[in-house]
């Protein structure tokens, strides 16, 4: 088990620059296996989940180049398929959730599709039954090994259909799509997610041949094609790096700029957090946070009662910051109700920000309410454990801004999502250290 060692209080400052999106990469790295031909793929992040999704892909015969920092080909000529069927898929299927994407495009091209239940953060129920509905409707068979907890579809043809998703799943829609691209008639998908990292994925998938309509809407009508070809792709940067380096801005008090943020495909986050008080401006496509001397006040709504911050579908606010921004809270001139509508078990790491001495209210699983202490009192240094990715990096913020050195154990979950964490903060004066 990996640990940080953590010197906070210090003011950071200079440039950081987003990595390429996790969340995005998952997706496209399995749309390769749509083609035989050569995908070209930048921005990939050197991260955990990322590398263990290209070491499968290799596993199941794709030949793997890398071309630069960040840059892989990738050509599935010869795919094998037997792979799917042995103990070691079944080993490293488990290894992380973005595994489930590779069952979509299995299915489209080779008539099957198996996974074990995939692995990612333990945040609370993941269930995959919009995904496997979705091929059901396209014409497969469903099995599932409940011993096991191995799934399989399989089926000689796909046929388009209309399909009304019971939830707007994002890995769901991702692995419908893949399998629709080749499937015989036309497919349309309602409620369908719609975050940038699957329109980024559907346009990929429109520049390799498929013929995917709605982009960026909650309605996809895909007319199913005979093959695909190869493409060139670039990730997205990362929108939780971005919010988690505003978050860190903030517990800080630090001057901050971070680079080529790709602005407009930001959504709501960047006034999620102006209405937390920061002051945060764009300059061409970075975003500058100036040193915030007098900290940070929460807006109220319009009649005065207090504000809430819940996730939602995109557009809505991504889950994936509402750790950030609760610890965010603690330091803030105000209160805040934060409200994780997704996910069961994500909020339990308060009990942490609480030893360190955060005025917070678990009211139940899903709410907490965070009543700032405007700097007047810092967290307290201390010793934890990271249990999910997104809470992790928000202890590794609430450390960085109390006084005193900390520990973060179980740091491996922070690795599974952040590039060169600590060579990247020790870049803007953060002292951290791998123990
Ligand atoms: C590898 C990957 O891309 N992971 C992301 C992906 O996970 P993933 O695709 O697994 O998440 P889903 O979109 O399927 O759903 C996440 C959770 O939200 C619930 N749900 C979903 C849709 C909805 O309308 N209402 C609702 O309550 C689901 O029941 C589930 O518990 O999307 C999540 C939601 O943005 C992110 O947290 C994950 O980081
Ligand atoms: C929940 C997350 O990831 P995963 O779906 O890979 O567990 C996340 O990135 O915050």
């Amino acid at each position: 088990m990996g640990t940080f060692r953590i010197e906070g209080g210090i003011k950071l400052h200079g440039e950081i620059t987003p990595q390429g999106a996790k969340n995005e990469a998952l997706q496209i790295l399995c749309a390769v296996l749509l083609t035989p031909e050569k995908v070209v793929i930048h921005n990939i992040p050197d991260i955990v989940d990322v590398n263990k999704l290209i070491a499968l892909l290799e596993d199941l015969g794709v030949k793997i180049q890398k071309k630069g920092k960040g840059s892989y080909s990738f050509v599935a000529d010869d795919i094998n398929l037997d792979y799917l069927q042995s103990e070691q898929f079944k080993i490293d299927g488990r290894g992380l959730r973005g595994s489930i994407m590779l069952v979509g495009p299995l299915l489209a091209r080779f008539g099957k599709g198996y996974i074990p239940k995939p692995g990612g953060d333990k945040i609370g129920r993941r269930r995959l039954d919009t995904h496997f509905t979705g091929f059901i409707n396209l014409g497969a068979k469903f099995r599932y090994n409940k011993e096991e907890h191995f799934y399989g579809v399989e089926a000689k043809k796909l046929k388009g259909t209309y399909m009304l998703l019971d939830e707007a799943s994002v890995t769901g829609t991702a692995n419908i799509v893949m399998a629709a691209v080749l499937a015989e008639g036309t497919t349309t998908i309602y409620n369908a997610a719609c975050e940038p990292y699957l329109q980024q994925l559907c346009k990929m998938l429109n520049r390799m041949g498929a013929k995917i309509k709605g982009i960026g809407s909650n309605l996809l009508e895909i007319e199913g094609v005979k093959a695909l070809g190869g493409t060139e792709h670039t990730m997205l940067p990362d929108m939780i790096e971005i919010g988690s380096w505003i978050g860190l801005a903030a517990m800080t008090r630090s001057e901050l700029t971070i680079k080529n943020v790709s602005w407009d495909d930001l959504g709501q986050i960047p006034d999620v957090f102006r209405k937390l008080g920061i002051d945060l401006q764009r300059k061409g496509d970075d975003i500058y946070i100036p040193e915030q001397p007098d900290g940070y006040e929460i807006q109220n709504y319009i009649d005065g009662s207090i504000l809430t911050i819940a996730d939602a579908p995109w557009p809505g606010l991504t889950p994936d910051l509402l750790s950030i921004i609760l610890v965010m809270a603690t330091q803030a001139k105000g209160e805040v109700i934060i409200h994780q509508k997704m996910f069961e078990s994500r909020l339990f790491f308060v009990d942490k920000l609480l030893d360190m001495g955060a005025k917070i209210i678990l009211c139940d699983p899903h709410r907490a309410v965070v009543i700032g202490h405007n700097f007047k009192s810092t967290l307290k240094a201390t010793t934890m454990t990271s249990p999910d990715i997104r809470a992790g990096i928000s202890l590794l913020i609430a450390a960085l801004s109390a006084k005193g050195v900390s520990t973060i154990h179980n740091i491996e979950q922070i690795d599974r999502g952040y590039e060169d964490i600590e060579g990247r903060l020790r870049a803007i004066g953060a002292k951290i250290t791998r123990i």
